[in-house]
């Protein structure tokens, strides 16, 4: 049987600062197959370094990888270059066939960088990579579309499913954010325009933002202001999420918007309740009178409910009758949405991945430590909150035995004891951050140190250790604040169990965990727990963690404003070249 990675290939190189030379991508000219891998291999002649492509996958490379890439990379002196190379197949050992059976079920090994190469061309658009949170094997986001008169209980629907929906991550759009801006003419006859007809929005805009959101992207949409009747584009950021929630009164107007929508559910709220709302909401929020309020109504805000809003009542797979006052309605339609979730719960795939229990408080602490605008000690305050409640966690995974001891009334309380015999390796630098969490949580524990050296977007290299002398005996909590890729932590675990770390003694403690991560980890070391506080939706096209917190222990050590270089390199007297 032909093997499925024979054949001509074309490889684009370039030899790093190292010496080394890096595959960057890797197009199989003999077949319908493309595909791009990216690793850090030894230069010199033939045999050359391995070289795995799975089927029709994309991947990204371990060092050790089977399958060899024949050719002239040998003689290779420039910094890049695409070569011809002939790939053969080679027998694959049983480790690395779990790569092929990830990028079988669909996971992204995110790392060829196509605007690296001159092979664009070769493949077509559907090939070519792109980072979105789907294509990183995270689900498709669950679209609600939710309509109704306006003052009908929209909003208010919406907020109530947040609110239960607390576990996930839910974004609301408001067709409101896309209302055209007035030119000035249109500002002096305001009393004459007809904000309830489907003109009044940018609907090719809100399309296409809903568009990139169902794929994965961020968007940013307008912000358009009730009282200037303005419009300020790209004011928003909205990141892509579990399930997004649209609202507005004409939602289900346009056939395209609708074909977006898993659900879509229709606020059923009397006129007469509707206009008394309406009143009450634009004289006291909008600042308006009474007379313009009336006169808007009657003259558009009725004709156009009965024209354009009520025909689209017949869409919706919801009814809610009394909006919001509906209780019954919004809890099956959160029953719904998390059944539909569920199915693709990370925990579910990987029962060795712990998610914090999320709160209120969680929720609101990683919104501080997220934001951009955060003071250092603010995110220091913050990020310690949070590590502390990961430590505790993690450190609830350690076996335990029973324990009896006398209180001081002289009764006899059965308790339990944990395992003495732990030891914390923090990942440098970030991972540093949480070594103060752990010592406060674990008197006298030995910490030690692992430094990881990332070699352009995805090779890594280990470059420094000092682990304690028994680890074998131990149990480790492995301490990284962010899992993205998986390549470090898959460096550190094996660095762990080459020490004789059993892999079940790993816990592998971090705040955010990028799907991706979480597979690469979990199919290698299936007995690694990972207990994290957030999962992310995915990395974006530099292996960033989206939406991520930036660069951790930059943020975390202050130096975040510090100019950023290239990697210094040290001769033998540690003088730097
Ligand atoms: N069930 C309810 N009972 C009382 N007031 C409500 C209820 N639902 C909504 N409201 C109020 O009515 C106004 C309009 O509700 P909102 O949810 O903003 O409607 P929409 O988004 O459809 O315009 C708001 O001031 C809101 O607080
Ligand atoms: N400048 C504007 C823009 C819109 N409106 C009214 O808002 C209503 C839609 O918002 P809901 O939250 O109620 O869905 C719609 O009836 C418009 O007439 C406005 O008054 N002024
Ligand atoms: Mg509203």
């Amino acid at each position: 049987m032909a093997h499925p990675f024979d054949g001509l290939g074309r490889v684009a190189v370039h030899i790093s600062r190292k010496s080394r030379l890096r595959i960057v991508g890797i197009t199989i000219s003999n077949s319908s197959l493309s595909s791009g891998v990216e690793g850090t291999f030894a230069p010199g002649p033939s045999p050359c370094p391995p070289l795995l492509v799975p089927r029709g996958r994309r991947a990204a490379l371990a060092r050790q990888q089977p399958v060899l890439v024949a050719g002239e990379e040998g003689g290779v002196s420039g910094v890049k270059g695409v070569f011809d190379v002939k790939v053969v197949p080679l027998k694959i050992p049983e480790d690395s066939k779990s790569v092929l059976d990830a990028a079988a079920a669909g996971v992204h090994y995110s790392a060829l960088r196509l605007d690296e190469l001159n092979i664009q061309g070769s493949m077509s658009a559907e090939e070519q990579p792109t980072t979105s949170g789907l294509e990183n094997g995270h689900q498709e986001p669950f679209v609600i579309g939710v309509a109704g008169g306006a003052s009908s209980g929209k909003t208010t629907v919406c907020k109530m499913i947040i609110d239960q929906l607390r576990d996930q991550r839910v974004v609301v759009v408001t067709q409101e954010s896309f209302y055209y801006g007035l030119t000035d003419q249109e500002l002096i006859h305001v009393h004459d325009y007809n904000f309830d007809h489907p003109d009044a929005f940018d609907t090719e805009l809100l399309l296409s933002c809903m568009k990139n959101l169902k794929r994965g992207k961020a968007v940013d949409i307008p912000n358009y202001n009730f009282k200037t009747y303005k419009s300020v584009p790209n004011a928003r950021k909205v990141n892509p999420s579990d399930v997004i929630i649209l609202e507005g009164i004409l939602v289900f107007h346009d056939s395209r918007l609708r074909d977006l929508m898993n659900m879509k559910i229709f606020v059923d709220t009397d006129a007469d309740v509707r206009l008394t709302r309406r009143i009450r909401r634009d004289t006291i929020e909008k600042g308006r009178d009474i007379k313009t309020v009336l006169d808007q109504y009657s003259k558009f805000v009725k004709p156009a409910f009965e024209d354009f809003i009520l025909p689209t009542k017949k869409y919706a797979d919801i009814i809610i009758p009394r909006g919001g006052d509906n209780d019954v309605a919004i809890d099956l339609i959160v029953q719904h949405i998390r059944t539909k979730l569920g199915q693709h719960d990370l925990c579910k795939v990987h029962p060795n991945l712990y998610v914090i229990q999320t709160t209120y408080q969680i929720r609101g602490m990683h919104t501080i430590i997220r934001d951009a605008a955060t003071a250092t000690h603010d995110f220091i305050f913050y990020a310690d909150r949070l590590i502390r409640l990961v430590v505790e966690h993690g450190l609830g995974h350690l076996p335990f035995q029973e324990k009896q001891v006398i209180t001081p009334t002289g009764s006899v309380y059965t308790g339990v004891e944990f395992s003495k015999r732990l030891c914390g390796i923090s990942v440098i630098r970030s991972g540093e951050s949480m070594e103060n969490a752990l010592r406060a949580c674990c008197k006298g524990i030995k910490i030690g140190k692992i430094l990881i050296h990332r070699e352009g977007d995805n090779g890594q290299q280990l470059i420094y250790q000092n682990l304690p002398k028994d680890i074998a005996n131990r149990h480790v909590l492995l301490l990284d604040p962010i899992l993205g890729t998986g390549n470090s932590a898959v460096q550190a675990i094996s660095l762990l169990l080459k020490k004789g770390v059993q892999e079940a003694n790993i816990i592998f403690l971090n705040l955010i965990s990028a799907p991706q991560g979480v597979h690469v980890v979990s199919k290698r070391f299936p007995r690694v727990k990972i207990v994290t506080s957030e999962i992310e939706f995915g990395l974006n096209d530099d292996f960033r963690v989206i939406p991520g917190m930036g660069e951790f222990g930059d943020r975390y050590f202050g130096t975040d404003d510090y100019q950023s270089s290239t990697p210094l390199f040290c001769d033998d007297k540690n003088r730097v070249r």
